[in-house]
């Protein structure tokens, strides 16, 4: 392989020429099947750009999802990100990134009453026994450190490839994991993707220096970096590398990590996580807009103290991918290389796990369900709250995220023997618990558009976040994550100051809000023998990561 590939880290090749160098071969796309060439059997979940279906192909009987391309606004026509979502998978491939095996459109029936309605694109991809949120939710899943360390591997070659294809993913969270039955991890959702501009991560060399500037408004909030959140928009793929760091965190605990109920919130927890920013752990920070009137009560951080249990290397490899400077925070290729994956216990072979009962980021509220429903766990634990600010920790705000302090939940996955009772709040996940008010950090300034020189716009509006680049409401976190529609959405406390402020704004929240609550899903089951189906074509090439 030449200068262009990817995988070598090569030449600078423009978006274009990458695009052309890509290109699949013809013959792998047979243009658009029809809606007919799936029997559609039950609705998956529903996000951004639409509802996701459970469907079977008719042709081969593989298991597929169709994720549906909902046109918000006609009159717009295709949506950008959709648009973007394809283009960018189109060109990947790779064992850890989710494929795109077809387009399918439906001419919706024409009838007297109604005007002639525009074709329902959907997106064809592998059917996916879970998400990793899903699965980290289900309370009869328990992760080992070696299905740990074998999810941790995929992730980070997805990864690997996708910087070495100079593509950010900027949504890098458990719930675009998706997960299935024989093993395998992939990347998904590449609705926030993009190209980016400079050069790939190198060996030894982090993430390398930003060239160009980007909107800093992506990344849910509970993986969203502390440069982000502080605004930098020259940023890198060490971006995609915190919310790595955050996805280990939680396959350790078993739950969000860093559960922030704002903005500013989110830089707090991660303050009492990996310390306060200082000129020697973050240098230039200081020249960031988000720094400026930030003034957090000095402290260590608590990393080492609430992951004690997990032993050094993972404290190690968490502090590498959670580290305040985005340049020397650790690249994925450095972080394959970590010792973490070499020392016992091995990480597991892919079709070595267990299977798992479907799992994905809409059946939280069976898990919770059914949680609710479990005796407490059995004393004798090691972990369980922490003693207060013990940990270095000034915050107002409790190190976890979770209203607790130090090292928290069950060692690998929440629901180990070994932890004790979780009192009865705990019990509640994070989103529908209370929480303080945060404390005020200077107003966000008004974020660019995303593509300078109008060449692009973001035109996202998920969950609350801008459109357009116009300004943003300064203090008001413009991407939360949706995880259960009925629950109470976590910024809705404050309502009322935000209308008053910012009235236009508040509507549009509201709207998308309302919109989110009304997802549903139903799904039937499915049978074992279409899991063993795909199972050759999925599994991953024999491996020096796994013994
Ligand atoms: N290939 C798949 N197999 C199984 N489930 C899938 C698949 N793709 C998506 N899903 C399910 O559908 C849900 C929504 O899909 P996805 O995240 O791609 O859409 P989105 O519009 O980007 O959603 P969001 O706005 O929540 O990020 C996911 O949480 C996942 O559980």
């Amino acid at each position: 392989m030449g200068d262009s590939d990817p995988q070598n880290g090569g030449g600078a090749l423009s978006p274009r020429s990458f695009a052309i160098a890509h290109q699949r071969p013809k013959s792998s796309f047979t243009g658009c099947s029809r809606i007919a060439d799936y029997e559609v059997l039950g609705k998956l979940g529903e996000g951004t750009f639409g509802e996701v279906h459970r469907a079977r192909a008719k042709r081969t009987g593989a298991l597929v999802a169709l994720k549906k391309i909902i046109m918000h606004n006609e009159k717009d026509g295709f949506p950008i990100t959709a648009l973007r979502e394809i283009k960018l998978l189109k060109l990947l491939s790779h064992p850890n990134i989710l494929r795109l095996e077809d387009m399918a459109v439906e001419h919706p029936a024409r009838t007297n009453e109604s005007k002639r309605k525009r074709p329902i694109m959907y997106m064809v991809t592998p059917y996916m026994d879970h998400d990793l949120s899903g699965l980290l939710d289900n309370p009869s899943v328990h992760f080992t450190e070696p299905q740990i360390k074998c999810y941790m591997i995929q992730l980070l070659k997805g990864l690997e490839y996708l910087h070495a294809s100079r593509i950010l993913h900027r949504d890098m969270k458990a719930a675009n994991l998706l997960i299935n039955n024989k093993g395998i991890l992939q990347i998904a959702d590449f609705g926030l993707a993009r190209h980016y501009e400079g050069d790939v991560p190198k060996p030894g060399q982090g993430g390398g220096e930003g060239k160009r500037d980007y909107t800093a408004l992506v990344v849910t909030r509970w993986y969203r970096p502390p440069e982000l959140l502080m605004h930098l928009k020259r940023y890198t793929t060490a971006i995609d590398m915190w919310g790595v760091g955050c996805v280990f965190g939680e396959m350790l605990v078993g739950k969000p990590i860093l559960a922030g109920e704002s903005d500013t919130h989110q830089l707090e927890i991660i303050f009492d996580l990996c310390g306060t920013p200082t000129d020697e752990n973050m240098p230039g920070y200081r020249e960031l807009p988000g720094a400026e009137l930030l003034k957090p009560v000095p402290r260590q951080g608590n990393l080492a103290h609430r992951f004690r249990e997990y032993g050094s290397g993972a404290i190690s490899l968490l502090r590498e991918l959670l580290k305040l400077d985005w340049k020397s925070r650790i690249n994925a290729h450095d972080a394959l290389q970590h010792p973490y994956f070499r020392n016992q216990p091995y990480p597991a072979k892919p079709e070595d796990l267990p299977s798992f009962e479907e799992s994905h980021e809409l059946d939280r509220r069976k898990f919770h369900d059914r949680r609710a429903a479990l005796p407490p766990a059995p004393k004798g634990g090691t972990v369980g709250r922490g003693s207060g600010m013990a940990n270095g920790s000034n915050s107002n705000f409790n190190g976890d995220g979770y209203g607790r302090n130090g090292v928290n939940g069950s060692r690998y996955g929440r629901n180990n023997n070994r932890a004790p009772p979780l009192p009865a709040d705990e019990r509640i996940p994070a989103w529908q618990r209370g929480g303080r008010e945060p404390q005020g950090l200077p107003p966000r300034p008004p974020p660019p558009a995303d593509y300078v020189n109008g060449r692009d716009s973001m035109e996202r509006d998920r969950g609350g976040r801008q459109r357009g680049g116009g300004a943003a409401r300064p203090d008001v976190d413009t991407y939360i994550p949706t995880y259960d529609r009925d629950a109470p959405r976590r910024d809705d406390r404050r309502r009322d100051d935000r209308r008053h402020d910012w009235p236009d704004r508040r509507r549009d929240y509201d709207d998308r809000a309302r919109a989110s609550r009304t997802r549903s899903r139903s799904r039937s089951p499915m049978p074992p023998r279409d899991r063993d189906r795909d199972r050759d074509r999925d599994r991953p090439p024999r491996d020096p990561h796994y013994r």
